[in-house]
This record gives C-alpha cells, structure tokens and sequence, in this order.
C-alpha cells in the first residue's frame, strides 16, 4: 500500500511532502556552529529523524562564547528526542524551565532554537515562514543603510551613493570635529563592524559637542537631497534624557523618520521626558530581549517604533508578541539589521517584515560577500527593498564545510570614555 500522499513517509531531500504531518518530528542532533568569515556568527543546526533540519542565529557581539556554552551545555541536551512540531511548547521550557529569566545571552540560546524549529515547521509543510506567519502583507520590505562619513561633506556624499543604489531610507552618522572616533563612523563603503579587536577599543566622547554638530549634517542633508529621503540617525544610548530631548527637538525642522537610542532605556520612565520635548519619531529596542523591556515604552506610547530583532528577543514566537503588542498602540516595527545579526535573522526577518502588519522597516547593512557564501540564501536586494523568497523555511543555509573554514576569532566592541575618564555608553 503506497504511502498516502503528505504521510510523514513520503518524506523528500528538502523535506517537502510532509505536508499535516502526522507523526512526530524527533530532534536527533542539535549543534553549534561558530564561523568567522571576517567576523562570529555562531548557528544552531538541528537535525531530526526524518532528515528534515533547521538552522537559527544565536551571534551576540562580543560575547559570542557565553551564547555557545549556553547553548551546548543547559540548552541542546534538552533538545535530543523532543518532537520539533512543538515550538510552543519548547520556547516555554527553555523560558519557564530555566528559572533564571531574560538576558542577551538566555533569549539568543532559546531564539536560535526557536527559529530553527520554525525553519523546519516550514520544509516539513513545504512552506515559506511568511505563509506559516498568515501571509504576506506586503510584497517587498522597506530597508533603510547606513551612510556615514569623517565629516559632513563626507557623509552627505555618502548619503548620496546610498539613494544613487536606489534606498529610500538612509541612516546618517558623522564624525564629531575634535573627536578622533565617534560612533557609526565606519571604515569602508558599506560594512560597518564595530567589534574591531580581541580587547575593546577605548573612544572618546563628548556629548556638547555632537549635540551643536548633527543638526548641521541633516541641514545639509535637506539641503542638498530636499524633503524626499527618509533620513534616520542613531543616538547609540549616549545623551541624558534632557540632551535626547535637546537634540530631538534640534532636528524636527529636518524631518527625521527616526531618532533611534536617543538615551538608555533600561528605565523606560526616561522617555517621558523625551517624549514631552519633541515630535521627532523615537526608536528603541536593539538591546532588548523580551516584551518586559518595551512593555512601558509600548503601551505609554513613548516610542514610534520598536526595535528588537528575532534573535534578540527570543526567536519568531516571541517577537511575534512584541509586535502584536506594539499594534495596540500604534507601534511599528523596524527591526535591528546590522551585520553581527547573521543573514540566518535577517532572511527569518524578512519573512517576519513581509507578514507583520505594523511594519515600519528593516536595518539593512549588507554582509560580506564571504559571510554570504557561508549563508547562502534567497532573500534579494532591489532598488531600496528586501524581497523574500518563497523556499520552505526562512531560505537560508550554512555551508558547514565553508564555515569550518573560518575558526573563531575573539573581538569585543568599544567602549567610550567622557573627556574627564568617565565610562560612558559606547
Ligand atoms: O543600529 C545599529 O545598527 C547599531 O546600533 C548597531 O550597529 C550596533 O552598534 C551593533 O549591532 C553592536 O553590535
Ligand atoms: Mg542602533
């Protein structure tokens, strides 16, 4: 009697065909992988009995390790004979189960875990994660990259080669006069890597005089480009709330879509100030990593959008919530793109992007061509947006021979000091 078209049986290479799976999926290997191909990434791949695997991001900059012991020593061994149809179910145990809650390095172990299960809940059903998600709402996905230069001249042509590649959305940064390194001013076109050496980089900052000199760049900006781009800057957590105040309110004339970690939001309190000063549109997020750390922000509708990212906050299922919590209160979604999130987060977060129906849009800062080859995918660029393939899964692969290639090789980001010594936030 010939298997029944869809039973678990009929499994194929890609593990198409197990279409209403019926019987249980069993995770039988689940591995990190840590490569380098110019910077970490460090992958979980997990394997089950019907030869159908996924692959999830579990990278965390500089502390790339602490995600890997996690992983390999309180994480996979409760992975092996599970049934990989139960994301639910296993999110909660990875959450619940582990008593001690939330953290950059528990919420990327169990993000890894869950996005490789959605990955294989997709092959084995023979579908893309945005028709698991409920479908597209949307064809292509808004991106916005990252132009930034020594000083404003510099810069605004750099902003220019940004919109002459078709980008609609563009983030500026600038060198700070009298500032050797200021934050976002990367060395090269269109990779920024901010964790340059095995120890961290010491910078200099001083907020007086950054606070005097963006202002000048987005005049410019407006100036040579007009009204039309959508022109976002990164605040990177380094002002008080009155200086996030001055400062957004220094740039309304210029018409921001977004002023992101305009200050630290560990209290999210600080906000309201922000938010009684200014309508420039506030972003925050990238350092969360569970709905507890923007309930406030959300809810209290001090921010604009949220910023938080499949692999920091837990995998699909749990930001799933954040964004369907933001919607409430008119909240919208522009997850973190930058090049320490492997494309296995951004191809899952474009599927993520092209569901979600409080879209507002996606970092995009491009990876290698190296880091490419170790990720093939078939998420693609064109003219300003990210469109999302229609493989089974999120779309994206490792080459594990390719990866082996590149062994791990330890880099922490800066750290900022004021002019008088103080440790300040980099
Ligand atoms: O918005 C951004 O892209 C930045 O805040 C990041 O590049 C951030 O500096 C890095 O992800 C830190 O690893
Ligand atoms: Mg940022």
């Amino acid at each position: 009697m010939p298997a029944a078209d869809g039973d678990a049986r009929t499994v194929r290479a890609d593990g198409s065909g197990l279409v209403g799976v019926a019987s249980p999926l069993l995770i039988t290997a689940a591995r990190v992988i840590v490569t380098c191909p110019g910077r970490n990434f460090v992958t979980l791949k997990i394997e089950t009995d019907q030869g159908v695997y996924g692959i999830g991001d579990a990278t965390l900059n500089g502390r790339e390790m602490a995600v890997v012991a996690y992983l390999n020593d309180h994480v996979c061994p409760l992975l092996i004979g599970r049934d990989a149809r139960r994301i639910e179910d296993t999110w909660q145990l990875l959450y619940r189960g582990s008593y001690w809650r939330r953290g950059p390095v528990t919420m990327r172990a169990i993000a890894a875990v869950d996005v490789a299960l959605w990955d294989i809940k997709g092959k084995a059903l023979g579908a893309p994660l945005h028709e698991l998600l409920g479908g597209r709402s949307r064809d292509r996905v808004m991106v916005y990259g990252h132009a930034n230069g020594a000083d404003i001249e510099e810069t605004v042509d750099a902003v220019g080669r940004y919109i002459d590649l078709g980008y609609q959305a563009i983030r500026a940064q600038t060198g700070v006069p009298g500032l050797t390194n200021a934050y976002g001013v990367g060395r090269g076109e269109m990779h920024y890597e901010p964790a340059d050496a095995s120890l961290p980089t010491e910078t200099v900052w001083d907020t007086r005089r950054y606070l005097t000199h963006v202002p000048k760049l987005f005049q410019r900006l407006r100036d040579t480009y007009g009204p039309e781009p959508r022109l976002l800057h990164d605040g990177h957590h380094r002002m008080t709330p009155q200086e996030a105040a001055r400062l957004g309110k220094s740039l309304e004339p210029y018409d921001l879509f977004w002023l992101e970690d305009a200050t630290p939001a560990e209290n999210q309190e600080a906000f309201r100030l922000v938010r009684q000063h200014t309508t420039t549109p506030l972003a925050v997020g990238e350092v969360f990593n569970t709905i507890w750390d923007c309930k406030d922000l959300i809810q209290e509708q001090l921010i604009d959008y949220i910023r938080t990212t499949i692999v920091g906050a837990g995998g699909l299922t749990h930001l799933r919530r954040i964004a369907d919590f933001a919607a409430v209160w008119g909240v919208r979604t522009g997850c973190h793109g930058a090049t320490d999130l492997s494309p296995v987060t951004l191809g899952a977060a474009v599927h993520f992007d092209a569901w979600v129906p409080n879209f507002g849009i996606q970092e995009y800062m491009r990876h290698t061509e190296a880091t490419d080859a170790v990720f093939p995918h078939d998420y693609r660029f064109g003219a300003g947006f990210l469109i999302p393939g229609d493989r089974p899964g999120h779309g994206v692969d490792i080459d594990e021979a390719l990866a082996a290639r590149y062994p791990y090789d330890p880099r922490q980001l800066p750290i900022a000091r004021l002019t008088d010594g103080t440790l300040w936030n980099w």
